[in-house]
C-alpha cells in the first residue's frame, strides 16, 4: 500500500468570495503507518481526508493509493465518522456484514470475515445487539470493524473519539491502538487533540490555519504501549502544543521550538 497526496489544493467559493482552504499539500504513507492529522479547527484536515476518501474532489493536485488515482469513493478505503455512523436499524452483525454485502463477497466468505473480526473487537456474542444497546466504547469498536469488513487498504478516521468524554477517551485510545496493532491496517486519523496524536501515531502531521499548509511533519519513535508521564513523550506534547500555537499564529512558548523555527 502506498498513498500519495501530491500537490492537493481545494478552494471554496462562498458569496462570490474564493477561501483557499488547501494549498500545494504533500506527503505520503507506507503501508501499516498509524499516521494523525493534527491542526487548529478550520485547518482544513477534514475536507483533506473527505479528498483522500474520494467523497470530494480536489482544486488541483492528486492522490495516488497504489499508483491509481482517486476520483470517487471505493472499497479499498475505510471511513470511520465522528459519530460513528452505525445504522441503528441493523444489529451488530448486519452493520458489519452491509460492506461485504456490497461488494458482493460471497457468503461463506462473509461469515468467516464477520466471525474474525468480532474476534478482533471482543464482540463475540453482541452480534444480535442494535447501537442504542451499545456502550460508547463498543460503538467504537462496532464502527472500526465494520470500516475493516471491506478489507480496505487504508483506514480513514475523522475525529473517531470527538463526542466522548475524557476518561472514555483515554480507555478508547488503548482500544483503537489494540485494534490497529491487530488488524495491521494503515491508518489516517483526523484530530485536534494533542495528546491522542502522541499516544496514537508514528507519524503527526501537523498543519496550519493559514491555507492548510504542513507545518510539521513528526515522526513519534516511542515504545509502545506510551506512557504519558515518559520525559520524551512530555517534551513531544510540549513541542505539538508550541507547534499549534503556530498554526493560530501565535508564539510557542518553549525556546526550543522557537529555535528549531527560527523565531528565537
Ligand atoms: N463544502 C464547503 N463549502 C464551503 N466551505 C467549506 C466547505 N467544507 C469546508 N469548508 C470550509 O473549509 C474550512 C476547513 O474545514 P474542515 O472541516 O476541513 O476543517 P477541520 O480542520 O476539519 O476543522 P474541525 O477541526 O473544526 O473539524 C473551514 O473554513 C470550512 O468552513
Amino acid at each position: 500500500m502506498e498513498l500519495i497526496i501530491e500537490n492537493v489544493s481545494k478552494v471554496f467559493t462562498n458569496d462570490n468570495k474564493v477561501h483557499t482552504v488547501l494549498r500545494d499539500l504533500s506527503f505520503s504513507v507506507q503501508e501499516g503507518q498509524f499516521v494523525t492529522l493534527l491542526g487548529p479547527s478550520g485547518c482544513g484536515k477534514t475536507t483533506l481526508l473527505t479528498i483522500m476518501a474520494g467523497f470530494q474532489a480536489a482544486s488541483g493536485g492528486r492522490i495516488l493509493l497504489n499508483g491509481s488515482q482517486v476520483t470517487k469513493p471505493g472499497p479499498d478505503r475505510g471511513f470511520v465518522f465522528q459519530n460513528y455512523a452505525l445504522f441503528p436499524w441493523m444489529t451488530v452483525r448486519d452493520n458489519i456484514l452491509y460492506p461485504m454485502k456490497q461488494q458482493k463477497v460471497p457468503a461463506k466468505e462473509q461469515e468467516q470475515r464477520l466471525q474474525r473480526l468480532l474476534a478482533i473487537a471482543q464482540l463475540e456474542g453482541k452480534e444480535k445487539l442494535y447501537p442504542h444497546q451499545l456502550s460508547g466504547g463498543m460503538k467504537q469498536r462496532t464502527a472500526f470493524i465494520r470500516a475493516l469488513a471491506g478489507s480496505p487498504e487504508v483506514l480513514l478516521m475523522d475525529e473517531p473519539l470527538g463526542a466522548v468524554d475524557f476518561q472514555m477517551r483515554q480507555n478508547l485510545q488503548e482500544e483503537l491502538e489494540s485494534l490497529w496493532l491487530t488488524a495491521k491496517t494503515t491508518v489516517i486519523m483526523v484530530t485536534h487533540d494533542v495528546d491522542e496524536a502522541i499516544y496514537l501515531s508514528d507519524r503527526v502531521i501537523v498543519m496550519s490555519a493559514l491555507e492548510g499548509k504542513v507545518l510539521e511533519d513528526l515522526s513519534v519513535k516511542l515504545p509502545r504501549p506510551r506512557n504519558r508521564k515518559d520525559r520524551e513523550y512530555i517534551k513531544t506534547k510540549e513541542h505539538l502544543m508550541d507547534l499549534l500555537k503556530i498554526a493560530i499564529n501565535k508564539r510557542p512558548e518553549s525556546t526550543e521550538t522557537q529555535r528549531k523555527l527560527c523565531l528565537a
